[in-house]
């Protein structure tokens, strides 16, 4: 069974460690707003605990008194003068006061319950929504490290966590304070000798629990990041399910999840296992004493003090002491499941902390500037970049581009043209030298005025589950339909669009699962047309798509780019052969620079990458090859 740490835990395992009280955190910055609820709860829980201490003790005095007539009727905090003469009047004045306090307690259970549930469920949704926040603004080298099962897991089962724990544990916490306190206080009250009997395993359960709490600390740690591990299996099988598939690794892959699956039982086991010894263990000790306190106090009713013990004590004494003494053994014995709880909580609540610690390096600095619109002037100065503390990816990438110009990136796979481009849009931080836009550092304006300026479409399109409508208005919400129209016809979308059942209405599925890849990269055209930036990026925006397509896309393409400035990443050169200037890279330099007839005369890479691909042409079927020939001559005779 594989317990190789994941390269996820490793990166939350160094923050946690710096986590400290994460309960206390959890209560001091989330709980406070929510203070009210909170005060309101412990109120009520604590009233309805105290009622139910009533009960037991009247009826003890109404055994004593009117059953045995062996007292006088004399009810505590209550003047003697009230209490009625006849033993008719005190029975029913006790049947009044037992009824009363019941139905209290239950009202005030009720606004426990309510407002401790507020309380844990509004915590909760700040601390999940808050945790969120925090998490999309990290940098992409924490996302490239962990996986999305483990964020969702924080996300998800973690935050959950803190709710079971918030109501429930406080709810019981307040029980068991609420009766060792009053209980204890009422037994001592009554008759502290035997109260000694009865309340002698509190301090023992206190050495007991604390003995098991540190066992099973970091028991829990290793559930919760188990719980994680395991979702990352589960999210990553089901996003690759046709893979999965078409590779006919059902058995395999079922035999990955079994072992997470086990890596989550072996571990919840270990905990559960604890648990089956102290459950029973704090059992035996509240029923011993159960059983002392019926023992000495039987004895001593029957046939006087036993031992050391002196002075009197009633049946009426007795009934109300082991009720009592009842009342605070399930308390007690639940014990064990509030701190199964706490240590749940502490998990969770030390794995979202750390998530909330983890420094942000790629943040709009305190004194950025906003970028407003610019004219699109791009400068790459002698660029060096890594990612993370790998070996540079890009050595000395230095260019640029004037307002408006059109620029290719070309060049074998795992050049670096993406990562050249993403540092535009600082998605990451360039290791050495500067990117300019309109002579700005990039790191020296905000974040929000930099990308609002850019428009990208990635490699890999990715659409929303909704509408087609949604997807193109993404990022540009209150756009006229007219205005999506508009995009959709100049992304060479609208034509599909309308053929769709429901038009631009119609759903596209989990990350666009029902379109193809060309449809989904022209939908992503026309979001980034719609947001009207000022410099464009199209990563292999149209691969997807046929060559034909293609070419009424670069058409109606055309205008829109003239006066922006533009990047194409393509592999297919036709995409790139007009443009104003063509950067060849290759392992992370720029090799070659100059426009499409510049690169063919210099017979370099260019030259034979172009010679590849025409050569690939040569293999293909004759009249393919006739055709396709006319159809590139007559978008060549389109461009003169
Ligand atoms: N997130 C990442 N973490 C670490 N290395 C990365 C990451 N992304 C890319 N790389 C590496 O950086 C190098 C350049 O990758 P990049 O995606 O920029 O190449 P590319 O020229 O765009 O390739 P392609 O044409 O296949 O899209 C590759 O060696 C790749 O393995």
């Amino acid at each position: 069974m594989s317990t190789e740490p994941t390269p996820d835990s490793t990166v939350l395992d160094e923050y946690r460690d710096e986590v400290s009280r994460p309960i206390l955190r959890l209560f001091t910055q989330y709980g406070r707003p929510q203070l009210h609820w909170f005060t309101i709860g412990v109120i009520t829980s604590t009233l309805a605990r105290f009622l139910g201490l009533v009960p037991p003790i009247i009826l003890g005095i109404a055994i004593d008194s009117v059953f045995n007539d062996d007292e006088a009727y004399s009810l505590p905090l209550v003047p003697d003068g009230w209490i009625p003469g006849t033993e008719s009047g005190q029975f029913w004045l006790s049947v009044g006061l037992m009824g009363g306090a019941m139905v209290l307690a239950a009202i005030m259970h009720f606004f426990r319950m309510s407002t401790l549930n507020l309380f844990s469920h509004r915590v909760k949704h700040e601390v999940r929504t808050d945790t969120y926040r925090t998490m999309q603004r990290l940098d992409m080298d924490f996302f490239n490290q962990m996986q999305t099962g483990q964020l969702m897991s924080i996300l998800n089962n973690d935050t959950n966590r803190l709710e079971l724990f918030l109501d429930n544990m406080t709810d019981s916490a307040i029980q068991l304070a609420v009766l060792v306190v009053g209980i204890g206080g009422v037994l001592f009250w009554m008759n502290w000798q035997l109260a000694f009997v009865t309340l002698f395993v509190i301090p023992v359960a206190a050495l007991f629990t604390y003995w098991f709490m540190s066992l099973v600390e970091e028991m829990y740690v290793d559930i919760r990041q188990t719980v994680g591990d395991l979702n990352s299996r589960l999210e990553n099988n089901l996003g690759g399910i046709e893979v999965i598939k078409s590779a006919t690794t059902e058995e395999y892959e079922g035999e990955r999840v079994e072992d997470s699956s086990y890596e989550y039982f072996r571990q919840h086991w270990r905990a559960l296992r604890m648990n089956f010894v102290y459950r029973p263990g704090l059992q035996i000790l509240t029923s011993i004493a159960f059983v002392s306190t019926f023992v000495v106090g039987g004895i001593w009713v029957v046939s006087g003090p036993p031992g050391p013990f002196t002075g009197t004590l009633s049946v009426g004494e007795l009934v109300t002491f082991l009720l009592l003494t009842q009342q605070l053994v399930d308390p007690l014995a639940q014990m064990s499941e509030v701190i199964d709880r706490y240590e749940d909580a502490k998990a969770s609540s030390s794995r979202i902390f750390a998530l909330m610690s983890i420094p942000v390096t790629i943040k709009s600095d305190p004194d950025a500037a906003d970028l407003g619109n610019v004219e699109g002037r791009v400068e790459y100065d002698d660029v060096t970049f890594a990612y993370g503390d790998d070996e540079p990816v890009l050595h000395d990438i230095d260019f640029d581009v004037d307002p408006g110009q059109t620029v290719g990136l070309v060049g074998p796979t795992g050049a670096g043209k993406t990562t050249i481009l993403k540092l535009l849009l600082r998605l990451y931080d360039v290791s050495d030298g500067e990117v300019r836009v309109d002579g700005h550092d990039v790191r020296d304006v905000t974040l929000d005025s930099l990308r609002d300026q850019i428009g990208y479409v990635s490699q890999s399109p990715f659409l929303f589950d909704g509408t087609v409508e949604e997807n193109i208005t993404y990022g540009a919400f209150d756009a006229s339909d007219e205005e999506i129209e508009r995009a959709a016809k100049r992304a060479e979308a609208h034509d599909f669009i309308s053929k769709m059942p429901e038009g631009y209405d119609t759903r596209v599925g989990e990350r666009g699962v029902m379109l193809s890849g060309g449809q989904r990269q022209r939908i992503c055209i026309a979001r980034t047309i719609l947001n009207d930036p000022a410099i464009l990026i199209f990563d292999e925006a149209t691969s997807a798509v046929d060559t034909e397509t293609e070419m009424l896309i670069q058409r109606s393409l055309d205008d829109l780019t003239e006066d922006r400035t533009t990047f194409i990443i393509a592999h297919r050169l036709s995409t790139v052969r007009k443009a104003d200037e063509i950067l060849v890279v290759e392992d992370g330099r720029i090799v070659e620079r100059g426009d499409h007839d510049d690169l063919l005369a210099e017979d370099g890479l260019y030259a034979n990458l172009w010679s590849v691909q025409a050569g690939e042409m040569d293999a293909l079927d004759a009249d393919f090859i006739e055709q396709a020939s006319q159809r590139a001559a007559m978008g060549v005779q389109d461009e003169d």
